[in-house]
């Protein structure tokens, strides 16, 4: 067993993009560092603003990933200890659930010498998370097209282009994805199955193309957002407008509640496009913050840079090699 320890970085995602429900996922530049170590005595230390509700106890989700990743490679490591610092918003659709769970089976495989291949691991995230598209991202990085079948996940990853921007509108308030998906229907009409086939189709040949001028009607979907849509007040006036004020396309972030804009790098309507979500927001009383974020073009890695006189928040906060 390795004793070093181990520390990885890992991106959030947003999943969907609209209509690629549960299969396009794009990695954003907002992250989770995880470092890991074997011990004598588990201990879990959390920081950043985000972790005020997770365990660090043996239940908390990145000590029983990694050790779902130690009984898979037949290997025994029952005490760990782990820091991690997220600037990731839990529970808002920015697939912080899949970041811990890709970013601990990376750093657990790591401590014992990288038995597990990148697929296999790919595999375990998405029979776990049921969200190929989020753990895809936080694995691979750049945008990925996914599906995972209940047995088996198979995933291609698309390159983002250099002027695609990210604009998040981050309600306050928490929506769990369960929360979320509770109020989807089990059946759908072939209307609207055939309404997102075409879309998601639609979408992926322009993000490879580079055909900004259709992702406007391309982002469009009918599986979950008009459902979902009771849950977030203001939402529906973002997705039907935030095109005129200079988005791309617009889509809620996951399942939500976080709403997300697609915006190309060169528009000089950013302002003006940042103002309309907030200002729909805060017009239905719900707070929120925004984020300009980009594509992360990496998945999550390994940091071999760290400076070890130096505590781990401070590496995480100052130390360029961690944040680029
Ligand atoms: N860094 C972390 N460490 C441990 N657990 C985490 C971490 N990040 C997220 N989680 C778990 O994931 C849950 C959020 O998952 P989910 O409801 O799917 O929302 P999200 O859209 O943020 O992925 C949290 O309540 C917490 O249990
Ligand atoms: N496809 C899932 C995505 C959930 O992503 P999250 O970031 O909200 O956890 C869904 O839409 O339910």
């Amino acid at each position: 067993m390795n004793k070093a320890k181990v520390r990885v970085k890992v991106p959030a995602s947003t999943a969907n993009l609209g209509p690629g429900f549960d299969s396009l996922g794009m990695a954003l530049n907002l992250y989770a560092w995880i470092e890991m170590k074997a011990s004598d005595r588990t201990e879990i230390q959390l920081y950043g603003d985000h972790m005020e509700q997770v365990p660090t106890d043996k239940s908390n989700l990145i000590y029983k990933v990694a050790q779902m990743v130690f009984a898979e490679a037949g290997v025994e490591c029952p005490e760990l200890e782990i820091s991690v610092y997220s600037e990731i918003p839990l529970t808002r659709g920015l697939g912080s659930s899949a970041s811990a769970i890709v970013g601990a089976m990376a750093a657990a495989n790591r401590l014992i010498g990288s038995p597990l291949s990148d697929d296999k691991l790919f595999q375990m995230s998405s029979a776990l998370e049921k969200h190929p598209d989020n753990v895809g991202a936080s694995l691979f990085g750049g945008i990925i097209t996914a599906y995972w079948d209940g047995s088996r996940a198979e995933y291609i990853r698309i390159e983002p282009r250099p002027n695609l921007e990210v604009l998040v509108a981050i309600p306050e308030f928490h929506l769990s994805t369960d929360k979320a998906r509770k109020v989807l229907p089990e059946q759908v009409p072939l209307k609207d199955a055939v309404f997102n086939v075409s879309h998601t189709s639609l979408l992926v040949a322009a993000l490879c193309s580079g055909r900004y001028d259709v992702i406007r009607h391309a982002m469009k979907d009918a599986l979950h957002q008009p459902y979902r849509a009771s849950l977030i007040p203001g939402m529906k006036t973002i997705l039907d407008k935030a095109t005129d004020y200079g988005a791309l396309g617009v889509a809620l972030s996951g399942a939500g509640p976080t709403l997300l804009a697609l915006v190309d790098a060169e528009s000089e309507s950013r302002s003006e496009l940042e103002h309309f979500l907030l200002s729909t927001l805060q017009g239905e009383g719900v707070p929120a913050q925004t984020m300009w974020l980009k594509p992360a073009l990496h998945g999550v890695e390994e940091l071999n840079h760290f400076d070890e006189q130096r505590s781990f928040l401070d590496n995480v906060r100052n130390s360029p090699e961690a944040r680029l």
